[in-house]
């Protein structure tokens, strides 16, 4: 994505400026919204930063008045009152940069939050779940830490050096020279291995996004690592990342180990020169002892900020490698801009807030239509100039062998992936006339995995339809047969799920899954092979919902059970991304070579589950249909 193509969170106006790595500079352009606050703070510290310088010379001033016997009151109480502002001052600081690391530290993260949930299906895809969580999570602390400590205590320990050099110039040049040829050597160090710091940060930052990453992956798959008894293997190969983090870890830490002791061989090296120096002149007269002790101070009174000089570059340094990684994701491709069917009222603003708008598009009698649709994931073509009808109501059945194309004819339909030919009507309207988020509320889409999330199965219900009446989330739990389940639990729809639905049965899932898609009254119904998980009794339950709910809106079911697949008004069996026959069960049990093969090939593997104890063996029967028992519908699956 190039940075005229970004577009802002929050609907700004997209930054223009890229970073070092040649992404868009998204952490830069936040940061520059709060620059008053940086100055506000930075001029805080420099206020802080010369009470502070002010007192060496106010000091040298006293033990001139100690000598002369001159009155020490006034100038106690303003060396004791530039204590306090200092202190004051540093705090105060301290508190409004801190304040302001939070708020850009908040901004980025909300700012990422909606670049990953807005991102495009494909780029999303391509990304690792745990590497998402590490930049969203670990690099904006980083880059708290950066901003929040080290810009602000940088700008302001750089003018503490400043204007302490520029006192020293003026109490004696000539130490002065000593000082800047001691500190050269070290501060030249210092930037080198600052520099390198950069480099080892960035590895590590990246490191931890991967170990992150492999984390995740081992987490989210926790029954199937114990099943191949892979606990080992895992353990290794996170323990291997581990490993690659700490040795980087190390690196860091020895690099940044290093940029204070560089900075206080230069300050000992320079004080030791100083009070050679200085002491022959004070000895020969050429230089005054309260000047000597004025210019000691201010030495010693320079090696905090220089030291914390050196750290905060060093963080910042840290703090950029994590900056770049968050640019990297805030980069990640965005779903379509949201547009509006051309004869729409025209709505501005975030997508959550044109939901109106799905009134606007119109709710005809046409279906879905799709037309010479073509599409790609990568090269190889994967729907090649699919055509067919659905009619505004009923069942219409896909089926096919595996990686026909069947989920992603569904996803085009969901506009996941855009179409790369030919185009699919929605009551005779383009979708990709229609705003994603409108169309996405028209068409409910079951997948494959029934996806539950952490919550309540009442939160999981109601999910993205927060406003669904107690009628509709009754209706869509009776549509979908789990008003009995939720009836008995104590703790009804207000019972705790764990994270993936853990809690429920796999087919519970599945019909908690459609009940969510129900409630919002689709006008198209998809159901990628919802009947997969299915038991029996469930089974018969979700045909007599699908069903119903055919009755009232147009259903496309990838389907894989002959139960579903018998009931459908139209069936289109698809083969390599191409549409090979559509018609009834009973029509391509006669046309169709492919159909009769799948429903032969299911048959003969269901054969020995289904044999009955009345010896029936759920072969066809005789008008081509498969003789059928509630629950031992066999699965159109592979087969090829
Ligand atoms: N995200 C993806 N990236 C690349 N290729 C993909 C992706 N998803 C699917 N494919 C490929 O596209 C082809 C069609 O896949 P699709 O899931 O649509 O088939 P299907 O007919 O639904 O199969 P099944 O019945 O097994 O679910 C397959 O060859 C598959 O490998």
């Amino acid at each position: 994505m190039t940075a005229a193509q970004a577009t802002a969170p929050h609907g700004d106006v997209a930054p223009h400026r890229l970073d070092s790595e040649g992404n868009v500079d998204w952490v830069g352009a936040i940061t520059r919204r709060h620059t008053w606050k940086i100055i506000g703070a930075v001029v805080l510290g420099l206020f802080a930063a010369a009470a502070g310088l002010a007192q060496p010379a106010l000091i040298g001033q006293l033990i001139s008045a100690v000598g002369s016997n001159a009155d020490m009151l006034i100038p106690i109480i303003v060396v004791l009152a530039l204590f306090c502002a200092e202190a004051a001052l540093t705090a105060f600081q301290a508190y409004s940069m801190g304040r302001t690391g939070e708020r850009i530290v908040y901004e980025t993260r909300t700012a990422l939050i909606e670049k990953v949930l807005f991102s495009d299906v494909k780029a999303f895809t391509k990304l690792r779940l745990g590497d998402i969580s590490s930049r969203i999570v670990a690099d904006t602390s980083m880059l708290k830490i950066a901003l929040s400590q080290s810009l602000a205590s940088i700008l302001v320990d750089a003018a503490m050096l400043i204007g302490g050099l520029v006192l020293m110039f003026l109490i004696d040049p000539l130490l002065l020279g000593v000082t800047a040829l001691c500190m050269t050597v070290s501060s030249v160090l210092s930037l080198i291995l600052a520099r390198r710091l950069r480099k080892v940060a960035q590895k590590q930052r990246s490191i931890m996004g991967e170990f992150g990453a492999d984390l995740h992956r081992a987490m989210g798959a926790m029954t199937t690592v114990k099943a191949c008894r892979a606990e080992s293997l895992e353990s290794n190969r996170i323990g291997g990342l581990a490993l690659s983090a700490r040795r980087s870890g190390i690196k860091v830490s020895a690099l940044s180990s290093l940029l204070s002791p560089a900075m206080s061989i230069g300050l000992q090296a320079s004080l030791a020169a100083v009070i050679v120096t200085g002491m022959g002149r004070v000895a020969t007269g050429t230089m005054e002892a309260a000047d000597l002790t004025a210019f000691i101070m201010y030495l010693f009174y320079l090696v905090s900020p220089l030291v914390t000089l050196f750290m905060g570059i060093g963080q910042l340094q840290q703090g950029r490698a994590a900056i770049a990684r968050i640019n990297e994701l805030a980069a990640v491709d965005q779903e379509a801009p949201v547009r509006l069917p051309a004869d729409a009222a025209a709505v501005t603003g975030r997508p959550s807030e044109i939901v109106s708008a799905q009134d606007t598009v119109v709710h005809g009698k046409r279906g879905v239509e799709f037309q010479q649709v073509s599409f790609g994931y990568e090269d190889e073509p994967t729907l090649d100039g699919v055509s067919f009808a659905v009619p505004p109501r009923g069942l219409t059945a896909i089926v096919g062998p595996s990686g026909a194309g069947k989920t992603t004819l569904l996803q085009l339909l969901m506009r996941f992936y855009p179409m790369q030919g030919g185009r699919i009507l929605l009551n005779g309207e383009n979708v990709e006339s229609i705003p994603v988020n409108v169309l996405r509320g028209l068409v409910g889409y079951v997948q494959q995995e029934s996806t539950t999330l952490h919550g309540t199965i009442g939160d999981n219900l109601v999910y993205g339809e927060e406003h669904a009446t107690t009628a509709e989330v009754e209706r869509a739990l009776w549509l979908s047969g789990l008003d009995g389940m939720v009836s008995r639990l104590p703790k009804g729809l207000q019972t705790p799920l764990g994270d993936s639905g853990v809690g429920l049965s796999g087919g519970q899932r599945q019909r908690l899954s459609i009940a969510r898609m129900l409630i919002r009254r689709p006008t198209v119904l998809l159901l990628d092979e919802a009947t997969s998980n299915l038991d029996s009794e469930s089974e018969l339950t979700l045909r007599n919902t699908i069903r119903n709910v055919a009755n009232e809106c147009s259903v496309i079911s990838v389907a894989h059970r002959m139960s579903t697949v018998v009931d459908a008004g139209k069936i289109v069996v698809m083969d390599q991304g191409r549409v090979q026959s559509i018609g009834s069960h009973i029509e391509l049990m006669r046309s169709s070579p492919l159909y009769q093969r799948l429903t032969s090939i299911q048959f003969s593997a269901q054969a020995p589950a289904q044999h009955s104890p009345n010896g029936s063996n759920g072969s066809a029967a005789p008008n081509g249909a498969p003789r059928r028992e509630a629950g031992h519908a066999p699965i159109i699956r592979g087969g090829r």
